[in-house]
């Protein structure tokens, strides 16, 4: 069964976030776009939220965010008690958070990461494995 991937973020994302969903939906995954839209300026809390509680509630696997920085996104993703949204600039951490910790959102500085690069962390976080064993017992610990 395809993958199911809730995408959101903010005006500063909205362009790679555009190319994303046709690129995402290109291999197969089923994307639900959470916004913004259009460019115009924006709140990426309000579109991040939503994306998180989908996937909270199972409607969704995965989450991509991008905004300008990728912090925001971050930052409120990780808000969520069953989100755990790692920023990733390159493919390699992309492939240690699924890894190590799990994760279940990819976030994106728009600003400092170029399309084709974004597409490649993006690609390598949906199809990294999480290792489970000792990193198993750290993630367990998140939660406070
Ligand atoms: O939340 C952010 C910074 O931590 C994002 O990068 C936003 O995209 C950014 O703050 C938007 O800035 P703008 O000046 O309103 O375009």
């Amino acid at each position: 069964m395809s993958k199911k991937i809730a995408i959101g973020g903010d005006h500063a994302g909205y362009y790679h976030k555009e190319k994303l969903v046709k690129w995402l939906q290109s291999e197969g995954y089923e994307v639900t776009d959470f916004g913004p839209f259009n460019a115009d300026s924006a709140d990426y809390p309000d579109f991040v939220h939503p994306a998180c509680e989908a996937i909270e509630k199972g409607d969704c696997d995965f989450g991509v965010l991008i905004c300008g920085s990728g912090q925001g996104v971050t930052i409120t993703a990780n808000k969520h008690q069953k989100i755990r949204a790692a920023l990733c600039w390159d493919t390699d951490l992309a492939a240690v958070t699924r890894q190590h910790n799990n994760s279940n959102v990819v976030c994106i500085a728009a600003r400092w990461t170029a399309y084709e690069l974004a597409e490649s962390i993006v690609k390598t976080f949906l199809t990294t494995e999480f290792e489970g064993g000792r990193h198993q017992r750290r993630v367990d610990k998140i939660s406070c």
